[in-house]
């Protein structure tokens, strides 16, 4: 069956999205890689699971429909020209050596669809490879992987991100999260889901990440660039949207380079099409860059106001920011505890995580229907309702 797949804004009627319920993967942390995996915590996974089971039914309630990362790879590793894909892209890895890259190649060329989807999430053990020997097997630590798990899998809104009805793979910064791109790849490339989608973006050198990119208005983009999307980022992406014509401005918005801030929608995002929820703190600071393409080549102005230059771009009189009205301390707790990164089910509808008291709170006086989920598992990994998701589908706004 074809689907037309399409989001041309960060508000319009969601009507489909692409989740990661968390797994085994997360079993994998201990608090000797929790922070290479990039987790600030170790999370309860049972609890977890519980949590985004709750957040996946928050969407069906309101009529979305929720399509599953693993199913759609496990649909994907069906097809022999995607496994060879797959395999090959964890054999990629000069950790390997020869020998074990052997041992390893012939293991997963025995997996079906199932484990072979497990293992590419989940990673690989070093006592789980029975058949391991040789130099590099022998010389490994035994808390070791042969391949990686994927914790931040869960943050489905890094790896792809949907710029009207194509897709953008990205590049994604974090040697952590590198192979996360590759299984997007597959499922966009070879499910047959996405057989008519052409990709706009596909994993480049420069860092670009789904987090960063914000659709403000169809044809607008602002893109945040800091710990995680460099200005390259940026600018390769600008001219591949232009090329494409679905997109006729790009804000170039810096963002301090801090974990707490590291993407653009930890600190903004979209709750209707001309309100944004944002961090107190950084809401009237913010800068943007706007460019444009001229020529063929591309035009930036000179840094202003991010509201005044979104406002522009987006033309409408005012991008207005709902008033959270915190003190620094709260504003401060809130921020890192992913409230102002809610994921809009509709205009003025939005999913945020409940601990986040006062945020949700002002919002709601500010006439925001806030769907409250409880996070306090997820959010180990930092990350809110807006990073745990991929809209594909939305109607216009
Ligand atoms: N868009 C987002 O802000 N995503 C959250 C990503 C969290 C993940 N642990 C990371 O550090 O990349």
């Amino acid at each position: 069956m074809t689907h037309a797949y399409r989001v041309d804004s960060e508000v319009g009627r969601l009507r489909t999205v692409l989740l990661h319920r968390p797994g085994a993967e997360l079993r994998r942390l201990t608090p000797r890689n929790n922070d290479q995996l990039l987790f600030d915590g170790i999370p309860w996974v049972g609890r977890a699971q519980q949590e985004h089971d709750a957040f996946a039914q928050a969407l069906r309630d309101h009529d979305v429909e929720v399509l599953y990362l693993t199913e759609l790879l496990q649909d994907t590793l069906e097809y022999q020209p995607a496994r060879d894909e797959a395999i090959a892209g964890v054999l990629d890895d000069s950790r390997l050596g020869d020998q074990l890259r052997k041992i390893l190649e012939a293991f997963l060329g025995d997996l079906t669809p199932e484990a072979l989807t497990q293992v590419l999430v989940a990673g690989l053990a070093h006592e789980e490879l029975k058949t391991g020997r040789g130099l590099v097997y022998q010389l490994m630590d035994r808390h070791d992987f042969v391949i990686d798990p994927l914790p931040n899998l869960l943050f489905t809104r890094d790896s792809s991100v949907w710029v009207g009805d194509r897709v953008a793979v990205t590049s994604l910064a974090m040697p952590a999260r590198e192979r996360e791109t590759a299984l997007a790849q597959l499922i966009y490339r070879h499910h047959p889901r996405f057989e008519n989608v052409a990709p706009v973006y596909e994993p480049a050198l420069e860092h670009l990440e789904g987090g960063d990119v914000l659709l403000l208005a169809p044809g607008v983009l602002a893109i945040g660039t800091g710990e995680r999307t460099t200005p390259a980022g940026v600018e390769r992406l600008a001219r591949q949207v232009f090329a494409s014509g679905l997109v006729h401005t790009v804000l170039a918005v810096p963002i301090a380079q801090d974990r707490a801030t590291m993407h653009l929608d930890t600190i903004c995002t979209m709750v209707d099409v001309d309100k944004v929820v944002m961090y107190p703190a950084v809401a009237y600071s913010l800068t943007a860059y706007t460019v444009t393409s001229e020529n063929g080549d591309l035009r930036v102005s000179r840094a202003r106001p991010f509201l005044e230059a979104a406002a522009q771009a987006m033309s409408i009189d005012r991008l207005s920011v709902i008033d959270t009205g915190l003190d620094p301390v709260t504003a401060e707790r809130e921020q890192w505890d992913d409230g102002n990164n809610t994921l809009a089910v509709g205009p003025r509808l939005a999913v945020a995580y409940e601990r986040n008291v006062e945020t949700n709170a002002r919002l709601e006086a500010a006439g925001i229907e806030v769907i409250r989920i409880e996070g306090s598992e997820l959010g180990s990994g930092r990350g809110g309702p807006r990073c745990m998701s991929c809209p594909v589908l939305r109607d216009p706004a």
